[in-house]
């Protein structure tokens, strides 16, 4: 349809419905969007990112991805409101003004399709996505897993049944491998944000190792002036620092190889809630969950401006 008047952004919506919207709100804001398919998944469909720019050619980028996890449906539902935050305060929010006149921002909010379709249809809390090889007989690869910095390490795991399934290789899978591919040829991504739900942290490098990155203070102190703009939206706590020392240790996970690969700004939001709804946190708290996220993402988009 030509309009995206008629979609809630208060709801939770299915595959076909996100990817209808992704047209739609192409077609609207096709000054300042646009829509490139960077691959398909393992079941074939479409993977899909939106591209804000408003002019130039390849200016230096900011990376945001949500639905990595397919059961975190907060987090698609989070980048598609701020998918419309950013088109209805371009222009407006001199902030954002600013970032997009200088920087593209590249959103993909369906990372892991299959696994997203399958959480309508048969299992609500699929993690992984849907791949299969012979003679494994257990479904998928934690696509935060696979990536190629500490693949194989601690805090993944080598049987193919475990949530933490790192995959036979790293970026075996066709979700991670076109994400490696077009931040790779696009060559001046300068801040990457991979969106999780639930536990209300935001956290940098390294997950594989307990050493510090080389700019952790820097990412630390950007962290907490993100989560303080996050905390003046609703009152909401977010703890923050890096993912092995905060959370647990986590090998092949995007921020890790993000980093290496050159992206300075790289961290992985973890939003509402603390486990009392967990993954299935009510559709009355998508609004509230995105306008504070949303908050600290522009404080870091506007951080890696200045920097
Ligand atoms: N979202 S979650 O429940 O799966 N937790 C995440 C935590 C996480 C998030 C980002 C980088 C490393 C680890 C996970 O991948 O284990
Ligand atoms: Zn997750």
């Amino acid at each position: 349809e030509r309009s995206t008047s008629s979609f809630s952004y208060s709801s939770y919506h299915t595959l076909e419905e996100i990817y209808n919207w992704i047209d739609s709100f192409v077609t609207e804001h096709s000054d300042i969007v646009s829509k490139i398919q960077i691959g398909q998944s393992f079941e074939n469909r479409s993977i899909l990112v939106l591209k804000f720019s408003t002019g130039g050619s390849q200016r230096p980028a900011i990376w945001i991805d949500t639905g990595i996890h397919s059961r975190e449906w907060i987090t698609h539902a989070t980048g598609i409101w701020i998918a419309k935050k950013i088109v209805t305060k371009y222009g407006k929010d001199p902030v954002l003004t600013n970032i997009l006149n200088a920087m593209d921002i590249f959103m993909e909010i369906v990372t892991n399709p299959d696994g997203f379709a399958f959480t309508h249809s048969m299992n609500r809390l699929w993690r992984k996505n849907k791949s299969t090889r012979p003679g494994i007989f257990c479904i998928g690869v934690d696509l935060n897993r696979n990536w190629k910095t500490g693949f194989g390490g601690n805090g993944s795991n080598k049987n193919p049944c475990s949530e933490t399934y790192h995959g036979p290789f790293p970026q075996s899978e066709p979700e991670v491998a076109a994400i490696v591919k077009f931040i790779t040829a696009h060559g001046k991504i300068k801040a990457l944000i991979s969106i999780h739900s639930y536990s209300q942290m935001l956290m940098y490098p390294y997950g594989h190792t307990l050493e510090p990155v080389s700019n952790q203070r820097e990412l630390y102190y950007l962290a907490r002036e993100a989560v303080k703009a996050l905390y003046e939206a609703h009152g909401v706590e977010y703890i923050y620092g890096s993912i092995s020392t905060t959370l647990y240790v986590a090998s092949g996970i995007t921020v890790d190889w993000a980093y290496d690969n050159g992206i300075k700004y790289a961290f992985s939001f973890e939003l509402r809630d603390t486990g009392r709804y967990g993954f299935l946190l009510p559709a009355t708290q998508i609004v509230p969950t995105a306008q504070e996220t949303w908050m600290a993402i522009r404080t870091i988009m506007e951080h890696t401006l200045k920097h």
